[in-house]
């Protein structure tokens, strides 16, 4: 046994190994930048494995295992779910078994230089981790789903984690306004949208919510919805999964460890109180499906469908008026723009004025009032399987709004939402259905009856306004 190794990195190493489970029999490993190549003696073929499916290696004594998770066969659609896949590798001594996991995890990870003014990170290695789980969220599976499923990921990660379950409602809001954030290099939610929102307006209320909120989150799926993780395995250009598959690929994307800059919008409600939304401000058919679905969360993701049937059923049409910055108007950002905020905390919102004032005349105002439903997302997905905005970028700097004007048919609606599952609603040219791209928007609603939502989380009915702040916040992604 022994190896060849120039110790530059990148350059191809060679290794000579036993083989732990063919006792007497070798295996020369070869590791390249990008692959890990192994020829085991008596076998003709080699195996590759792609160090990009890697997410790390554990050494026990002079024995090395290496964690892969390639993309493989499964049921029902081929190379959709990932496998987890373990070679091993007994070397001449502890201390070339050290090295090899060295070299294997450094390989493995993957930087991305800036792109399109985008500045990605790494978590460091080994990384601490603070884990949120909702043992309420979504079917009630959160915790079983982390002791079963995530924790042996983030040991083969080497991701040390702090685990703590959420016993109330806001309990990871006031963590968060709270803790010495310090101790953690992220903090992972393994929830539904609703506890992802808790973290991130926790962090905004610090008072040094600048530094907070850059705090590197991670996403895992154990709620109704999974808007958020969806959105992510989507722009990570993983095939689209649900559930435990989708559960997989997050997991994965938090042991490969990409930090991506993600838009916020900061809502401002009626009573002047300020949010700051990663995923979406709704109001009509949308939000009356959420809420009025709450109450069949058991069924997990279900309850939409069933939700969006009734609501189909019973159609109702809503007041209100809509005006939007378009996404062409020049923004005047010198010192004496009007510059408009609420709360102490969180940046200035440039681009909007106060409720009580007109909007600024440069908006453009939808003429319509009688609409099916408004909506403004940062996403491209509301839902596991129902993609509102094919377009969206984690941090494209835009809000994307959908507005349906009453007089739309039943028929030309449910189609709507059938569409929405593969996302390709857009595509068909409704008079009813307008998509406008912006950063800024205001909804007046004529009545205070009815449901307006914020990320999926029930806020005061009446007039409301949003602007997003570019790249405000970071997320693990692909
Ligand atoms: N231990 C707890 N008991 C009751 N509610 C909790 C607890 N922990 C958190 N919550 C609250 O549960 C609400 C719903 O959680 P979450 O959004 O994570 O799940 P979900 O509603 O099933 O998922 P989704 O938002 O994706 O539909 C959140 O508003 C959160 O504040």
């Amino acid at each position: 046994m022994g190896e060849q190794a120039d110790g530059e990195f990148g350059t191809p190493v060679l290794g000579d190994f036993d083989d732990p489970l063919r006792s007497g029999r070798r295996c020369v490993v070869t590791l390249s930048a990008r692959e890990m190549n192994v020829q085991r003696s008596g076998y003709q073929s080699r195996e590759v494995m792609q160090l990009v499916d890697c997410i790390g290696c554990q050494v026990t004594g002079h024995e090395l295992s290496v964690y892969f998770y390639p993309f493989g066969k499964s049921w029902p659609q081929a190379g959709t779910a990932r496998q987890r896949l373990v070679l091993r590798f007994k070397a001449e001594n502890d201390e070339m078994a050290r090295r090899w996991a060295w070299m294997v995890r450094e390989r493995s990870r993957h930087e991305l230089p800036a792109q399109d003014g985008c500045r990605y990170g790494l978590l460091p290695q080994p990384c601490r981790a603070l884990v949120l789980v909702n043992p309420q969220g979504g079917s009630g599976q959160a915790l079983s789903i982390f002791h079963n499923q995530v924790k042996k990921m983030l040991m083969e990660a080497d991701i040390q984690y702090t685990l703590l379950v959420t016993d109330k409602q806001n309990h990871a809001r006031d963590l968060m306004r709270t803790a010495e954030l310090s101790q953690w290099d992220i903090v992972v939610i393994l929830s539904g949208d609703g506890l992802i929102f808790e973290v991130i307006n926790g962090l905004m209320e610090r008072a040094d919510w600048r530094d907070a909120i850059q705090k590197p989150l991670a996403i895992l799926p154990g709620g109704s919805g999974n808007a958020l993780a969806s959105s992510i395995n989507n722009y990570s250009r993983f095939p689209p999964v649900t559930g435990n598959n989708l559960l997989l690929n997050c997991t994965f994307l938090l042991c490969k460890g990409l930090i991506s800059p993600m838009d916020l919008m900061s809502v401002t409600t009626v009573s002047g109180h300020r949010l700051f939304s990663f995923l979406s401000v709704s109001w009509g058919f949308v939000s009356d499906v959420d809420i009025e679905s709450e109450r069949l969360r058991l069924i997990g993701g279900a309850r939409f469908t069933l939700g969006t049937l009734w609501r189909l059923a019973s159609l109702r049409v809503y007041r209100g008026k809509v005006a939007y910055l378009p996404l062409e108007a020049k923004i005047d950002s010198s010192p004496n723009s009007q510059q408009f905020t609420t709360g102490t905390n969180g940046p200035k919102d440039t681009l909007l004025v106060p409720l009580d004032q007109p909007v600024p005349s440069h908006w453009t105002l939808v003429e319509e009032e009688e609409l099916v439903l408004v909506l403004g997302v940062c996403q491209t997905h509301l839902g596991e399987d129902f993609i509102c905005a094919p377009a969206a970028l984690l941090s494209d700097g835009i809000i994307h709004l959908i507005v349906v004007k009453a007089g739309i048919s039943r028929s030309a609606l449910l189609s709507l939402f059938l569409a929405m599952e593969k996302g390709t609603h857009l595509q068909v040219q409704n008079p009813h259905v307008l998509y406008i791209q912006t950063r800024a928007f205001r909804l007046v609603p004529h009545s205070t009856k009815g449901y307006m939502t914020v990320d999926g989380e029930r806020v005061e009915c009446g007039p409301i306004q949003a602007q997003v702040h570019h790249q405000l916040g970071r997320v693990i992604s692909g």
